[in-house]
């Protein structure tokens, strides 16, 4: 596809972007379009709430733990409440995975083609110290006939299949970044107009860079492979920046290059990112923008999901970066595939009874 056939100006709205490139699909029946724009509209009413968090009483904790034994802040609630019904009242879904849900929802719209996985609020442990935060989404077709509820079948699809992925980004300013597998664009909110407006359009990340974003805290766990790599970054003398939300850390380093890393460490056996509302989406927009993700050793988007909050190690950003950490990962499979067998128990003498 020429991107540049239909190249819109700076400036564009939203939807009347989404309308041009609906015209790409002779076959497009506005459905997905108008999804894209339920998203938006949400995003809006989510960023209202964000602005004045500190404002009004919504800062803090729920007082109850999600599916994955976090402490929900009522900023991820009034979030997911927010998604959820504005995908319920487009009528495009029929069914949702939330990271706040810890069973699929189902919006009652069976006529709904798409199922949405979707993390409301990305960087929870930031939103009361006003650091960036984000919201992050994965659009797949369901694979069940409509008339009936979405099924696990219609969730639970490898990122391959995803026909559009975002995120929202609630910073310095609000930014809305998605792809529907025709390049990445990315759009600014103007407050004052109630409206997103292009400004980041075809989106191409570097093909390396020299920032690395990984929690440290947690190195007495990282893998060898991931230590040699941490240590290759610092004798390239690259910056480390690690905000502690997702979003904000990935949308940096696909601006400037970059690496995120959240490997699989003591506390997290299988990493801490969730695939279907976290990975997925943000590695189709990577690849479509000519990064790379994996789980170290794996496409992110080949990994095929078995239950709806799976958790795979995350390997994220600028193409030449991401094969570097996999070739040092690489290093970590040779050892275990060559480590001695341990040796036979020797045999007790069995006693004359
Ligand atoms: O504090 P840690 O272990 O470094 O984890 C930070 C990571 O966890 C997350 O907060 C997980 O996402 P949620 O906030 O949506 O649960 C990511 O945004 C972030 O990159
Ligand atoms: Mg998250
Ligand atoms: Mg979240």
């Amino acid at each position: 596809m020429d991107h540049n056939k239909l190249a819109l100006p700076v400036g564009t709205t939203l939807d009347r972007f989404i309308m041009r490139k609906q015209e790409d699909f002779p076959y497009a029946t506005g459905e997905l379009s108008q999804l894209l724009r339920d998203i938006a509209l949400a995003a809006k009413i989510v960023n209202r709430e964000i602005n004045r968090s500190g404002l009004i009483d919504i800062a803090g904790a729920y007082g109850s733990q999600n599916v994955q034994g976090e402490d929900q802040q009522k900023l991820d609630v009034i979030a997911n409440i927010r998604f959820i019904r504005a995908l319920r009242n487009g009528g495009e879904v029929c069914t949702i995975i939330s990271e706040e849900d810890d069973e699929m929802i189902q919006t009652g719209n069976n006529q709904g083609k798409y199922v949405v996985a979707i993390d409301p609020l990305d960087g929870s442990s930031n939103i009361d110290v006003n650091v960036s935060i984000g919201t992050i989404f994965s659009i797949y077709r369901r694979v069940s006939p409509t008339g009936r509820e979405g099924t696990a079948a219609d969730c639970l699809q490898p990122g391959t299949h995803q026909v559009a992925a975002g995120y929202v980004i609630y910073g310095s300013s609000t930014m809305l970044v998605y792809t529907t597998g025709n390049g990445v664009n990315g759009f600014t909110y103007e407050h004052s107009l109630g409206e997103f407006f292009l400004s980041h359009p075809d989106i191409i990340t570097p093909k390396t860079g020299s920032i690395y974003s990984i929690n440290e805290g947690s190195s007495d766990s990282f893998s060898p492979g991931v230590a040699a790599f941490v240590q290759h970054c610092k004798d390239q003398q690259f910056s480390a920046r690690y905000i502690g939300s997702l979003v904000a850390d990935f949308h940096r380093n696909l601006l400037k290059g970059g690496i995120y890393v959240y490997p699989a460490t003591a506390k997290n056996k299988s990493g801490k990112l969730r695939l279907m509302y976290e990975c997925n989406p943000l590695a189709f927009i990577v690849e479509q923008a000519g990064g790379k993700s994996s789980n170290g050793t794996r496409r992110t988007m080949e990994i095929e999901p078995k239950i709806p909050h799976e958790r795979c190690p995350f390997f994220i950003g600028s193409k030449e970066l991401v094969e570097k950490a996999e070739s040092f990962i690489a290093k970590d499979t040779e050892a275990c595939d060559h480590k001695p067998a341990p040796e036979p128990t020797p045999k007790k003498a069995v006693a004359a009874k």
